[in-house]
């Protein structure tokens, strides 16, 4: 079977992993050291918490997972399938269907406002929008009202909000439509202490109400008791 004809995950299952790597590495484009990573194994609805100094590969590790960069060897399966045979439309169908990505910089499409933002994978995945109920837009308004947008915020323009309400807003577009994986890369980072920990906690919640998983890099280890597992990267020799 290649990979235009695969069977969609069922992510339903009981024994579904989230996600599982075996003897994952990776070496940017001229560079000598190739990064090795720990293998990871999470089941649905388990969260990880990934930590480590500056350098060690964290944001790279997330972009594997997202299958934005192929492994140089390892194996890598999100609920089941194995990403690193996939070609790359294939492995982008499998992020715009199952996963949510937050990141440090929020990444939000700056001339849409705040809900056309969150609505935005619903357009890019006929799943997601079938996961988000009772309608895409309700789905939503929904999600923005639980991460305290005001209304009065919602048709404008999102580099109008402030950086706090920005993130709920990335945070809104990675859970629309149920993603099973969730990965946030330093989302807390330009937050105070009150705010982190508020955002984090709700953020960690609306997963739990899809059972999705949250996999989270943050040098916060504050944080860290948040989670089911922890997951520390250390300087590749
Ligand atoms: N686009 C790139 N091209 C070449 N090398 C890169 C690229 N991005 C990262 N690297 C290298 O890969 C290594 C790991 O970088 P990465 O950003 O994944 O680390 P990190 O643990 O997320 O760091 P930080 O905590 O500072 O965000 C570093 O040595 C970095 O120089």
């Amino acid at each position: 079977m290649n990979s235009e004809t695969r069977q969609p995950p069922d992510s339903s299952r009981p024994d579904t992993l989230a996600i599982r790597t075996r003897n994952l590495y990776f070496r940017w484009q001229n560079q000598a050291r190739e990064l090795a990573f720990p293998d990871i194994q999470l089941t649905r609805g388990e969260h990880l918490f990934l930590h480590g100094p500056s350098g060690t590969g964290k944001s790279t590790l997330l972009g594997l997972l997202a299958g934005m960069h192929t492994p140089s060897r390892g194996s890598l399966q999100l609920l089941n399938q194995e990403l690193t045979t996939m070609k790359a439309s294939a492995r982008d169908r499998m992020r715009a269907d199952h996963m949510g990505v937050i990141f440090q910089q929020f990444n939000l499409v700056p001339y849409l406002s705040a809900l056309a933002n969150a609505l935005l994978p619903c357009r890019l995945s006929i799943l997601r929008h079938s996961r988000a109920i009772p309608s895409a837009t309700e789905a939503a308004q929904h999600l923005l009202t639980q991460l305290a947008i005001p209304q009065s915020h919602w048709h404008q323009g999102v580099t109008r909000l402030s950086i706090g309400q920005q993130q709920r807003v990335a945070a809104a577009r990675a859970l629309i439509g149920a993603p099973e994986i969730i990965l946030a890369d330093e989302p807390t980072s330009a937050l105070d202490t009150d705010n982190r920990d508020r955002f984090l906690e709700l953020l960690l919640k609306l997963a739990e109400r899809s059972n999705s998983s949250v996999v989270f890099v943050s040098h916060d280890q504050s944080l860290a008791g948040h989670f089911h597992h922890r997951l520390a990267l250390e300087v590749t020799p």
